[in-house]
C-alpha cells in the first residue's frame, strides 16, 4: 500500500506538487495520470525517498521508504531517467544489484525469464533497444520480489507488442496481490491497463476514481454537429457556453451543451443541420477536458482543443 499525505514539493518559486493526498491499494493496477509537468515523477521520487517533500509524508507499506531495512524487497521502482552502465551485460547489471541486496542468482534467472530478456541477457546494455532497456528496468524493479511496484511511464516509446506485454505483466503483478502504481500521460493506455486512476494536474489532485466511473462520466458529453454554416453555428454555440472544435467538412465537436440545446439554438437562428449526434467522448478527450485548466495555467500560449472560438482542431 502506498499513501501520500499532503505531499508538497517546491523547487524555489516553483511548486511541483501541492498538498497531494491519495492511497494506492494492493491487488489492482493504479494509473497515475497527468499531463507533462503535472508532477508525477516528482511525486514518485518522494514516495521512493529520492526527494524530500517540502511538507507532507509519503508512506509505503506502513513506513517511509528510508525506514525499510530491505527496501528492494518492499518497493521495486523504475523511474524514467535510467542510469545504467552501458558497458555491462544485462545479466551482470542484475548480478551487481542482487549482490548488494543479498538476492540469490536463482532470482536473477527468474526475472530474466519473466521480462523476456533471456536471448540477450549476456549482451551489452549499450546495444539494447528502448524496449529491451525498459524490460531490464522492470527486471531491476522486480528483482527483490517486492510487494509494491512503481513504474514511471513504462510504455513510453514501446512498440505495440511491448505495450501489450507490459499490460499483461502489470495485471499479473496486481493479481498476485501486489500494489502497482504506474504513471502515464496517456489516458487510453491506462484505461486498458488500470482499474483505478489518480489524476493530477499542476501538482494537485484532480480525480481519484475507478476507470469504470471515469469512462461512464465521459459518455455522452460530446455532440457531433454537421452544417453548411459551421462558422456561424460555432459562434452561437460558443456564445451559449459550449466548447467547440471545428473539423473538416463543416463538422463541429461540441462539449458543454446537450444535443437538445444545440438543436434549439440552431433552429432559433435558422441554421440548418445535416447531422446532430451525441457521442461517447474518447477517453483521451475526457482526460484532456479534465486537465484542461491545469494545462492552460502551464502553457497559456498553447492551442487547446475546444477552448471555444480559437479555430483549433486537434
Ligand atoms: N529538480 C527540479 N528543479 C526544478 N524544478 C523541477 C525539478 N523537478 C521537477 N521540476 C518541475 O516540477 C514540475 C513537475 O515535474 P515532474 O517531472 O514531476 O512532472 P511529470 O508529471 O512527471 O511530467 P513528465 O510527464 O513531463 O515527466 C515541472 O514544472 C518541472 O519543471
Amino acid at each position: 500500500m502506498i499513501e501520500a499525505h499532503s505531499l508538497t514539493k517546491r523547487y524555489g518559486e516553483r511548486t511541483a506538487v501541492e498538498d497531494l493526498s491519495f492511497t494506492v491499494r494492493p491487488g489492482t493496477v493504479t494509473g497515475f495520470l497527468g499531463p507533462n509537468g503535472a508532477g508525477k515523477s516528482t511525486t514518485m521520487r518522494m514516495l521512493l525517498g529520492l526527494d524530500a517533500p517540502t511538507s507532507g509524508r509519503a508512506v509505503v507499506n506502513g513506513k517511509s521508504y528510508a525506514a525499510h531495512r530491505a527496501p528492494l524487497h518492499e518497493v521495486g521502482a523504475m523511474l524514467e531517467a535510467r542510469t545504467v552502465h552501458t558497458g555491462r551485460s544485462a545479466y551482470n547489471h542484475l548480478r551487481v544489484l542482487a549482490a548488494t541486496h543479498g538476492i540469490s542468482t536463482d532470482r536473477i534467472e527468474e526475472v530474466i525469464d519473466l521480462v523476456g530478456l533471456r536471448a540477450v541477457a549476456r549482451k551489452r546494455i549499450g546495444s539494447f533497444s528502448l524496449g529491451m532497456g525498459q524490460r531490464l528496468g522492470i527486471a531491476c524493479a522486480l528483482l527483490g520480489d517486492p510487494a509494491t511496484v512503481m513504474l514511471d511511464e513504462p510504455v513510453n516509446g514501446l512498440d505495440p507488442e511491448g505495450i501489450l506485454w507490459i499490460r499483461h505483466l502489470l495485471k499479473g503483478l496486481a493479481a498476485e496481490g501486489r500494489t502497482v502504481l504506474v504513471s502515464s500521460h496517456l489516458m487510453s493506455e491506462m484505461a486498458l491497463t488500470a482499474e483505478h486512476l489518480i489524476v493530477i494536474g499542476r501538482g494537485r489532485l484532480i480525480a481519484d476514481t475507478s476507470v469504470a466511473e471515469f469512462t461512464a462520466r465521459a459518455a455522452g458529453e460530446v455532440v457531433r454537429v454537421r452544417t453548411g454554416e459551421a462558422e456561424k453555428l460555432r459562434g452561437l454555440l460558443t456564445g451559449a457556453g459550449g466548447s467547440v472544435t471545428a473539423q473538416e467538412g463543416g463538422v463541429l465537436s461540441v462539449t458543454g451543451l446537450s444535443s437538445e440545446r444545440i438543436g434549439r439554438i440552431a433552429a432559433d437562428h435558422g441554421v440548418a443541420l445535416a447531422e446532430l449526434t451525441p457521442q461517447q467522448a474518447s477517453l483521451e478527450e475526457a482526460f484532456m477536458e479534465l486537465t484542461r485548466n491545469a494545462l492552460e495555467f502551464q502553457a497559456p500560449a498553447a492551442q487547446l482543443v475546444g477552448t471555444g472560438g480559437e479555430g483549433g482542431t486537434e
